[in-house]
């Protein structure tokens, strides 16, 4: 049988072209109405956005890169001797707390980096940022084959679970005495108010310690500490630190007064690179901010130490900016032990200190 065939006419072609416009153009106005009628009525986007995550092996690595970036300012101003050294405030002990050209340079350097890598990050910095000194520095998006080997699987946190502290220039006092060795820049990142990423650069010595709790380290704690430990305290805001270690530790304690909180942690560790000093336990008694400390804090937590309050609570590196209950800092020793120790003199030297 000789297979059936439709024939269409001239006419019935023009006609099948017409319905097949007519169809499309149905189509089209109808998704047009709907999104019309979506916007009339304020309607949102159909799928909400999954909820951002941040892969923390990148924030350690924009970390190193800022830290080093705030470093070079750092290191640039205090060659060129012109420091504009500027009284900014008083501490609550009535000292000058400094600030110079290279603490605004770093600042700003270490901020718009990450700021621009992660707009929507909360990052609390030391320095006051002017609207008009924005910087378009960007960042590549590679991780250093360090950490990428060292940690090899992504390490995803919801970004609102994210603060980052930044200290553009630790150890301001001794950056204005030419006490190069004691100045440090850091990054720290805490997710959920713990602290997680330590990031600590010292710009002369081109040498930078970072840590990730439960990622990996380019540090080691050291072998052994001694069981009379030798106390590393600040040589410009010392307080009462001294009384505190010498009641608790014994009169024969050996005290080493050093500048800066980042340095101060880097001495509890395997010696390295301009940092003389090695120390068992870092004390701090006075009001301290959590952009000082909270890199060290990371760091010896990434090795299995702990820096907490003097009655050996954990800091929170969320909301106010500023720690009240001092700082005890340690690694490869008994911590709650020292705790005890040293709450146990802790209210006799509350009274002694009102009197
Ligand atoms: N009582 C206090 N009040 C305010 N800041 C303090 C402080 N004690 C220490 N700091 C800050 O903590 C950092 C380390 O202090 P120190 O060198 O005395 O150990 C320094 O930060 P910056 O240099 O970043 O300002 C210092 O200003
Ligand atoms: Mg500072």
């Amino acid at each position: 049988m000789a297979p059936m065939g439709i024939r269409l006419s001239p006419l019935g072609i023009g006609v099948f072209c017409l319905l097949g416009v007519g169809v499309l153009y149905h189509l089209y106005m109808g998704s047009l109405s709907s999104r019309v009628a979506a916007f009339l009525l304020g309607e949102r986007a159909p799928a909400a956005a999954p909820a951002s995550r941040v892969d923390l092996r990148e924030l350690l690595a924009v970390s190193l890169l800022a830290a080093a970036r705030g470093g070079e300012e750092v290191k640039r101003v205090r060659e060129s001797n012109v420091l504009n050294e500027k009284v900014k405030s008083k501490t609550r002990e009535g000292a000058d707390e400094r600030m110079t050209l290279g603490d605004q340079l770093s600042n700003r350097q270490m901020y718009y980096l990450i700021r621009n890598a992660f707009p929507n990050l909360q990052i609390n910095t030391e320095e006051h940022l002017d609207p008009d000194g924005q910087e378009q520095i960007s960042w590549d998006r590679s991780i250093p084959s360090q950490i990428s080997q060292l940690i090899p699987q992504q390490q995803e946190v919801p970004a609102e679970s994210i603060t980052i502290w930044i200290d553009p220039l630790d150890a301001t006092q001794e950056y204005t005495e030419d006490l190069r060795q004691y100045v440090t820049t850091m990054v720290c990142v805490a997710v959920d108010g713990k602290p997680v990423i330590g990031v600590i650069h010292k710009p002369f010595s081109a040498y930078t310690a970072w840590g990730m709790v439960n990622g990996g380290s380019n540090v080691k704690a050291r072998n052994s500490y001694s069981k009379t430990p030798k106390i590393i305290v600040s040589r410009s805001h010392a307080g009462k630190v001294k009384e505190v270690a010498l009641k608790t530790f014994g009169n024969e304690t050996e005290i080493i007064p050093a500048g800066g909180a980042g340095y101060k942690v880097l001495s509890l560790l395997e010696e390295m690179v301009d940092n003389k000093e090695q120390a068992d336990v870092y004390i701090h008694t006075s009001y301290i901010k959590k952009w000082d400390i909270c890199a060290g804090n990371a760091l010896l937590r990434s090795l299995g130490g702990h820096m907490t309050t003097l009655r050996g609570e954990e800091i929170v590196y969320t909301g106010s900016d500023g720690n009240e209950g001092g700082l005890l800092a340690s690694i490869g020793t008994d911590h709650s032990a020292l705790v005890e120790k040293l709450s146990s003199k802790l209210p006799d030297l509350e009274k002694s200190s009102h009197k």
